[in-house]
């Protein structure tokens, strides 16, 4: 499995794209999150985006969804083929909710969510599979009262999307995975939906050393102070278009 990072920045990062991660396994693939960041990232890395056909969505702040109409309208467009987004239950009518002022009346008529996306629902803690893979979701804690779900691929990686630190969690899928995405915003303060550096530095040395740092703020948009700080510490962050190859 190939993973590709189409970019690591957090909600207010202008240097850096937001936060979404490419995996390539088999003959297919799975984004997590469209971010309209992603137009470019794609551009830049050489995949067109008419081949987008898997698309998993993580929550509903815009910084992690901002691309989904426009991935809607090019896939039908100038695609030939809907994308299949997976994504949580609760979330399908508040998507369309945000997507519909501008995908529901055109020139053809009136328009359904259906008719721009395969629409995958997934219940608490649902599964999905593709290319031989199976997709597990859990629940983030990220911001009380809102539906967001990370993702497990075994014997791949575990994917945090936006949450606090569930250390038991991640120490028990640690075991199963080569790698632990996890979003840390990196400010020196405590933000109460995100992850911080000290509390990932709590983790065992054996889990840091497989922790991958996404979802951070610009300041680590430059290249040579990421580098400085993955040679300071046994966890690492991950730059945009940066990839890992995973074995099976
Ligand atoms: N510096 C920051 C950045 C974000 N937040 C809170 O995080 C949430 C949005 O994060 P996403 O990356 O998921 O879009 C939202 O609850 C913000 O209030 C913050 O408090 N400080």
């Amino acid at each position: 499995m190939k993973i590709t990072f189409l970019g690591t920045g957090d909600m207010f990062s202008v240097e850096q794209h937001h936060n979404s991660m490419l995996a390539e396994f088999g003959d297919t693939h799975l984004v997590i999150d469209f971010p309209e960041s992603n137009a470019k990232a794609l551009k830049e890395y050489g995949f067109p985006m008419t081949d987008i056909h898997n698309v998993f969505i993580t929550h509903l702040h815009e910084d992690h969804i901002n691309g989904v109409q426009m991935l809607g309208y090019y896939a039908q467009i100038v695609g030939d083929r809907k994308p299949q987004l997976f994504i949580h239950e609760e979330l399908v009518d508040p998507l369309w909710n945000i997507l519909s002022p501008g995908m529901r009346y055109t020139t053809d008529g009136e328009r359904t969510m259906s008719d721009y996306y395969d629409i995958v629902p997934l219940p608490d803690g649902g599964t999905f599979e593709l290319g031989g893979v199976t997709f597990e979701t859990f629940r983030t804690q990220h911001v009380p009262g809102m539906v967001s779900n990370g993702l497990l691929a075994k014997p791949y990686f575990y994917y945090s999307a936006d949450s606090t630190l569930d250390q038991e969690r991640v120490q028990q899928a640690a075991a199963d995975v080569q790698l632990i995405f996890h979003e840390c915003h990196m400010h020196d303060l405590v933000i109460k939906s995100h992850t911080s550096l000290q509390d990932l530095q709590q983790l065992p040395a054996e889990v840091r050393q497989k922790t991958v740092l996404m979802h951070y703020h610009d300041e680590y948009a430059d290249a040579d102070k990421r580098a400085q700080f993955n040679r300071e510490h046994d966890l690492r962050m991950v730059g945009t278009l940066e990839s890992f190859e995973l074995a099976v």
